[in-house]
């Protein structure tokens, strides 16, 4: 889709990039010509994963060890990526989630979804973009969300309430940060089955709610690559104007709610063809007890 130069001289931070979304996000990065840091709290994962995509692109992806809801940890991370070169991107992708009735939810489980969604994205935006201030770099911010910033989503509670909150920053800091030449933009997916969420969100392996790929428009589940390449195009340059957006890419999944008629696509010609007969019956009853038109 984009030249394999497109993100030469682009250096990008990717939380949570040892698995899941972040790890194939950086396959595309890489693949693109990017340099990648990843981060996140198991060095065995990360480091499989260093050795893994090393064979991609430009082979220049590094890890760090940091629990990114320590805000001590993310500036000492940031201080040492520096070291070795500013960055030019930032994805805010680290999540922590699982499912359950709110009522059974602890202060303590609250606060591990909260505090790795909203304060994580938060304190790496702010050690990242200080930097870019200080030093005039027009950097690119992208927030991994999901479509419930748009629907709110019933179970998964506190990690809607903060992925909304990181949305609210995007739009918010696209403004104050605009002068500085820095975009902040999010992108909000559908489901993209991945053994991290899907052990959490999807642990009975029926596929029901938000993971059903039948209630998805088009029919199917999100494709990594296609997340990669609009990870990949709010990297690069090129369309520099877009900031403060929060882009769905979900086949379609959240307009289709049980308050709309999604779920007529079932109906066959026939179904239509009896449903019109029944309307038209209705609308002549009418029309012979009209007085005037
Ligand atoms: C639109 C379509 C999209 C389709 C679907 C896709 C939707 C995508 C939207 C977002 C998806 C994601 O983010 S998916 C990301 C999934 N990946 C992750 O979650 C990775 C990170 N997760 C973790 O580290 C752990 O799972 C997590 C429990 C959250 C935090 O671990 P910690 O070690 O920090 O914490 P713990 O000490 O174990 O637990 C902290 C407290 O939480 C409670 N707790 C733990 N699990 C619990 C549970 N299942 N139910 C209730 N409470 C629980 C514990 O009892 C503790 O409370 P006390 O008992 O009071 O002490
Ligand atoms: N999969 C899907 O369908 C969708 C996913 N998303 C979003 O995509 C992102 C990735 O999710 P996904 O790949 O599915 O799930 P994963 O569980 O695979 O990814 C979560 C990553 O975050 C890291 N992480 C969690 N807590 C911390 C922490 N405190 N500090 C540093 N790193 C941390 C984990 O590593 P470690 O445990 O080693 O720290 C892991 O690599 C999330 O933001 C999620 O909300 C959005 C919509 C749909």
């Amino acid at each position: 889709m984009f030249k394999d130069s497109t993100l030469a001289n682009k250096r990008v931070l990717i939380t949570g990039g040892g698995t899941g979304l972040g790890k194939e996000i950086a396959k595309g990065l890489l693949s693109y010509g990017a340099e990648v840091y990843i981060c996140g709290r198991r060095e065995s994962v990360l480091q499989e994963t260093v050795t893994e995509l090393a064979k991609i692109g430009s082979g220049k992806i590094h890890y760090r060890v940091t629990d990114i809801r320590d805000p001590d940890a993310i500036e000492t991370m940031v201080a040492s990526i520096w070291e070795e070169g500013a960055l030019t991107g930032l994805i805010n992708n680290a999540a922590a989630n699982f499912i359950s009735p709110t009522k059974d939810l602890s202060p303590r489980g609250y606060q591990a979804i909260r505090s790795t969604v909203m304060d994580g994205a938060f304190y790496t935006v702010l050690a990242i973009g200080k930097r870019w201030i200080k030093e005039g770099i027009k950097g690119s911010i992208v927030s991994n969300l999901v479509t419930w910033v748009w629907t709110g989503s019933a179970y998964v509670v506190p990690s809607a309430m903060a992925k909304t909150a990181i949305d609210s920053m995007t739009k918010s800091l696209a403004v104050e940060w605009g002068r500085y030449g820095i975009r902040v933009n999010a992108v909000a997916p559908g489901p993209f089955p991945t053994e991290g969420a899907w052990d959490k969100l999807n642990p009975t392996g029926t596929s029901t709610g938000a993971t059903d790929a039948s209630t998805v428009p088009m029919g199917r589940y999100g494709e990594m690559q296609e997340l990669a390449n609009l990870m990949t195009f709010l990297q690069a340059d090129g369309c520099d104007y877009i900031t403060g957006q929060t882009i769905g890419i979900d086949g379609g999944h959240h307009l289709a709610a049980p308050s709309t008629f999604a779920s007529l696509g079932s109906w066959s010609d026939d179904d239509w063809s009896s449903v019109r007969d029944s309307i038209k019956a209705s609308a002549e009853k009418e029309k012979t007890q009209r007085s005037v038109g």
